[in-house]
Formats: structure tokens, sequence, C-alpha cells
């Protein structure tokens, strides 16, 4: 148990609502859970956008683009001109993202959604080129991801890690499963890195975010 003072529910419950997400985040998040597709906290959508505002993001990779709302999260917060570069192997859940965004009258060259497995298209993205990596997608490649974010990122630039609390379980020292023991060694591998300075933030499941130094 940490010595550190914790949280009650009704606390983290405020904090999850305290900055309401613009509508149209919020209706790709209520769109997400209508149809069973997964569906970012509130808290997380808002920690996404004020961190690609700090950023000033003009170059964004997201991994796991969903049905569009954490990308929606994101343009919200980056330059008007900053482009999101989004992957998923689900094609179906891409074209909802996609119509998300030109619902919000995102002009087309801000977005390039690409189809695929994340490790594959990851190689073939710039060096020190992007602003911003959202982890998002495949907990078991989450290490890859971490090792892709690294040489994505510019200096200066912020990996985020969503879901890094995973359902409670990371925690849970008596949970083994492969996604929460991956997990942990892509937080340890962050906590490591010289690379990086880190903060592990308990919003929706979990928002590790680190800078690179
Ligand atoms: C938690 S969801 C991402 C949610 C998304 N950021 C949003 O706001 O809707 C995880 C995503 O990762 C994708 N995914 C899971 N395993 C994957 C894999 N092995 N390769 C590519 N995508 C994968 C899923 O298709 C899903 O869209």
């Amino acid at each position: 148990m940490s010595e550190n003072f914790l949280l009650d529910q009704r606390s983290v419950a405020f904090a999850e609502d305290y900055v309401p997400a613009p509508e149209d985040v919020t209706t790709a998040r209520r769109n997400a859970i209508a149809s069973d597709a997964p569906a970012p906290s509130n808290g997380v959508t808002t920690a996404l956008t004020f961190l690609a505002r700090v950023l000033d993001a003009t170059a964004v990779v997201e991994i796991g683009t969903g049905t569009g709302t954490t990308g929606l999260a994101l343009f919200e917060g980056m330059n008007p001109k900053g482009v999101l570069t989004s992957i998923d192997s689900e094609v179906d859940w891409q074209l909802e993202a996609k119509q998300a965004f030109r619902d919000r009258k995102i002009p087309t060259q801000r977005f390039r959604l690409i189809s695929g497995h994340p490790l594959d298209v990851l190689n073939n993205l710039r060096d020190a080129a992007y602003d911003l990596v959202l982890i998002n997608a495949d907990k078991l490649e989450y290490v890859e991801y971490v090792a892709q974010a690294e040489r994505l990122l510019r200096s200066g630039g912020i990996a985020v890690i969503n879901d890094a609390l995973w359902q409670g379980l990371v925690a849970d020292p008596s949970d083994e499963s492969d996604e929460s023991v991956i997990i942990r060694e892509a937080l340890t591998a962050v906590q490591e890195s010289e690379m990086f300075t880190s903060v592990l933030i308990p919003l929706g499941e979990g928002l590790l975010a680190a800078i690179k130094n």
C-alpha cells in the first residue's frame, strides 16, 4: 500500500468529469458505447486534448483508431494545420472514424487513416518526426509500441499509453494475465528509459504520459 493519500471514488469521478469534452467527442464516445466499440473515458479525451494543445502538435501518430473518439479529442488540441496519422486493423471502425472526422469538417488532408498491423506500419514512419504518439491498440504489443514511440518522437514530444492501469488489473500483483504482465513491462520500460520523464495519471483506465528528453 502506498504511503500517499489515496483518492476516494467520488473524487475520481469528479476529476473524470471536471472538464466536459466538446459535443463531437462526447457524441463519438456515446456512439462507440452504443455499438460495443471501445470508448475512452471523458477524462482521457480531455487529457489528450490538453497534451495536444500544450505541444501545439502538428504531427501525431495514433496506434488504434477505433471509431475516432480519441482522434477527435486530439484534433481539438492540435495545431489547425496538424496531421493525424492513425493506424488500425479494423477497417469498419476506421470507416466510422473517417465519417466522424468528416462530420466534424476536418479537412481530409489533415488525417491519414492507415489500415493494417501497427507494427508493420510504424516501421515506415520517420524517426523523430512526431510531437505525440498515442498507444491504444493491442495490449500484447505495448512494449514494441513504446520502442517505436521512442524512435518516432522528436525531443520534447510526448508518448501517451492509454489503458495503462487496464481494468484495475495492472496494479493487482496477483493478476498475471498476459495483458497485465506486458503492460507492466511497457510501464517499466518507460520508467527505466533515460529518454523519458513520465507521469501516470489515474483517469479512465490509466494514462501514462512520457516526455522524450
Ligand atoms: C481501445 S481501442 C482504440 C480506441 C480508439 N482510440 C478510439 O478512441 O475509439 C483498440 C483498437 O486497437 C485495435 N487493435 C487491437 N489489436 C490490434 C492489432 N493486433 N492490430 C491492429 N489493431 C489492433 C482495435 O481494432 C481497436 O480499434
